[in-house]
Parts: C-alpha cells; structure tokens; sequence
C-alpha cells in the first residue's frame, strides 16, 4: 500500500514513524509519504491561503499549491489514488470503511487548514483520483492532520503484514457490527476485584459463548444504533437484550 499525505504541518505526521505503522514502513510493508504543500507555492512566503471571495471571518486554501501538488503527485500516473480529504462535512469514517480503503492499493490524503480547501480543488482532483470527503465525528477540528493520523492508524492497521497476529482484528470493537468484549489478565484478583470465573474455566466454548454475550450487552448499552445492522448477531440474540 502506497499512502501520501499532503499538509502545511508534516512535523504533525511525525507519529507515523512509530510503533506498528512506522515498523511496517521500514519493513517496505506500507510506502508512507509525507509532503508539505509550501512546496508547491513560489513566492517569497510561501503563501497557501488568501482572504474568501464573498467575505466572512477566516481564510482559505489557495488552489494553486494543491493543484501543484496534486499533479506532481498524481497526474500521468498508471494507476487513480483515492484522496481522502478530512472535514466536519464530510462522510462518517467508520470501521467498514477502514475495511474497504486497507484494500487500495493507494491513498492520498489532503489536510486542510483554516475555512477549508477552494472548492474547485475538489472539483480538478475527480479528474485524477477518487475524491472522498470523510468526517471522523461531528466536531471541529483545526486541521485536518489529527483526522489523518487517526484515520491512517485505522485504515494500515488492517493492511496485511502490518499487525503480526491478524487474530487481534478478529473480535475488537465493529467487527461484525458490535463492541469488544471486556478483557482481563493477572492477577486473577486485584483490591478485591475477581477475574471472572468462565475465563478461568479453560472452557473454550463457555468462554467464546461469553465473550460474545457480553459483547451483545455491551454494545446495547453504550451503542444501540449498531445492534440492528450488526451481522454477528441472531434474532434470538436480539430479543435477548432489553
Ligand atoms: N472534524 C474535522 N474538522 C476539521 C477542520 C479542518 Br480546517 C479540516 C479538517 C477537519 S476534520
């Protein structure tokens, strides 16, 4: 998988070089490129953004600098990124999406700054890459590059080879539309608080059965919107939350 990051701040991204992600692009697993769009401007300060047509408060990314960008980047390659822009607009990122983008063979990420990207920057780069406005939540972030980490994190993890026991993946938070379980380790007791006895039990059928119930309620306390399209559950399991 090939991942390019464009962004005023690419000091921002410098957690990409640690723990998994960063092992895995010096393993040659993921080819993560960072590049800073004051690269792409030509005057003395390196300008990206001006005051919005229309008026209002703020300002807004040039054109000019992503379009740049955009080209040394994409345009004439074999082969059409997805761009996946950050912004409070955008699409909810989520879990099965992260699925679907760790399938690609190249992603481009653009981090906005300020009120946003001119819009007809969106409107040049469909000619070159699938563009993806993508929303991690409704609130507002300052730029774009939090949203990236985090959706960076999510989408290369899933990536072959990237996580050395992809067992890990099976059962965590989303998969199969439901929470993860409660874990526990040692020691069995801790300020009077047990390990539940099932999972001392060596009782693999018991315990699976468990871990899947306390999936169910869990996931019908804190996020019963995702009960009725999760695909890891029956009816039966259905009727048996309240
Ligand atoms: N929730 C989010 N807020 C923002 C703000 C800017 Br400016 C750019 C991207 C994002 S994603």
């Amino acid at each position: 998988m090939r991942a390019d990051v464009i962004t005023i701040f690419p000091e921002y991204l410098a957690p990409l070089d640690l723990s998994l992600i960063g092992q895995a692009r010096r393993r040659g697993v993921l080819d993560l490129r960072v590049h800073d769009l004051r690269d792409f401007t030509h005057d003395r300060h390196r300008t990206v953004d001006d005051t919005p047509y229309g008026g209002g408060a703020g300002m807004v990314m040039k054109p000019e600098p992503w379009g740049e960008a955009l080209d040394r980047l994409v345009a004439g390659q074999a082969s059409r990124p997805v761009l996946i822009v950050p912004g409070p607009g955008g699409m909810p990122f989520t879990q099965a999406m992260a699925r679907e983008l760790a399938t690609e063979d190249w992603l481009v990420f653009g981090c906005g700054r300020y009120e946003g990207i001119d819009e007809r920057v969106y409107e040049h780069a469909a000619h070159l890459a699938e563009v993806r406005v993508v929303s991690l939540g409704d609130y507002v972030l300052n730029g774009g590059e939090v949203a990236v980490l985090a959706m960076v994190e999510a989408i290369m993890r899933l990536v072959p080879g990237v996580i050395g026991n992809a067992e890990s993946l099976v059962e965590e938070s989303h998969e199969g539309g439901l929470l993860e379980y409660p874990v526990y380790t040692k020691p069995a007791s801790w300020r009077g608080l047990d390990v539940p006895d099932v999972l001392l039990s060596g009782d693999h059928g018991r315990i699976a059965s468990w871990r899947h119930r306390k999936r169910l309620e869990r996931t019908a306390a804190r996020r019963p919107d995702l009960l009725h399209t999760a695909s890891a559950i029956t009816s039966a399991d259905l009727e048996s939350v309240p």
